[in-house]
């Protein structure tokens, strides 16, 4: 088993409750609800998203064996092991994380954090669950450590996801040609129903991957 890996780099978490927190980046290639290519988006299951992950050619990108990836996030973060934090992304990383690789960064000393879109179940020992549904599709995750959607999307009342178990629900404003506006809608959906935190993508504000 090896793994098709776009970047991998030293930044903070900039979404979501842990924002702030210093993290190794694990971005892995390919994502099941689009195919990366600009031609394909309008077609595509997701069709906002704001990142390329598209092949294995970013900063330490490359297909890993399971120790050389290990041993990768440990370098990266490096000599200080206090606070290890491991964020997997992609793309789709439910596409190839595999229980092996849970197992071996937590013997590494990481805490294992994941970002997913939710239609393929989590491997089981992930400590910080992010599901950030997509209209349209089914999610299959429906339990983790935080809900983070991504407003506004038509198509999606946000009101449905608050039975499920999740510890957090947050809204992302969408970022694109609209964000401002987009900004404003978030911002009054929060203020309007109880129980949602904002999400703002803070590494975009600073400057930093
Ligand atoms: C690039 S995705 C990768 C992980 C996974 N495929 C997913 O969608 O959750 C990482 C996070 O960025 C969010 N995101 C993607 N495009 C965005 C955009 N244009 N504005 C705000 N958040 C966005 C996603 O919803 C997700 O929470
Ligand atoms: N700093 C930083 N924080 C992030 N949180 C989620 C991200 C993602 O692309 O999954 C992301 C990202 O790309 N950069
Ligand atoms: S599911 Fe995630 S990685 Fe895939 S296209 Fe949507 S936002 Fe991007
Ligand atoms: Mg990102």
């Amino acid at each position: 088993m090896s793994f098709a890996v776009k970047e991998m780099f030293l930044t903070l978490q900039g979404e979501g409750i842990n924002a702030g927190r210093r993290a190794v980046f694990l971005r892995f290639a390919g994502c099941n609800l689009w195919s990366g290519r600009e031609e394909d988006r309008a077609t595509a299951q997701c069709t906002f998203c704001d990142t390329d992950f598209v092949g294995m050619d970013g900063e330490e990108g490359g297909r890993y064996d399971l120790d050389a990836l290990v041993a990768k996030a440990v370098a990266l973060w490096g000599d200080d092991p206090r606070g290890r934090l491991i964020v997997m992304t992609g793309g789709e990383p439910m596409l190839q994380v595999t229980d092996d690789l849970v197992d071996a960064l937590h013997a590494a000393g990481f805490e294992v954090a994941m970002e997913s879109n939710g239609t393929i179940p989590a491997a089981p020992g992930i400590d910080w669950v992010t599901i950030s549904p997509k209209a349209g599709t089914e999610v299959v995750q429906r339990s983790g450590a935080e809900l983070k959607l991504v407003w506004p999307q038509s198509g999606v009342d946000p009101e449905v996801f608050r039975d499920w178990a999740f510890d957090h629900f947050l809204i992302q404003p969408m970022d694109g040609a609209h964000r401002e506006a987009w900004r404003a809608e978030a911002l009054r959906y929060v203020m309007e129903h109880p129980g949602w935190r904002l999400s703002v993508q803070t590494h975009k504000m600073i400057g930093i991957p």
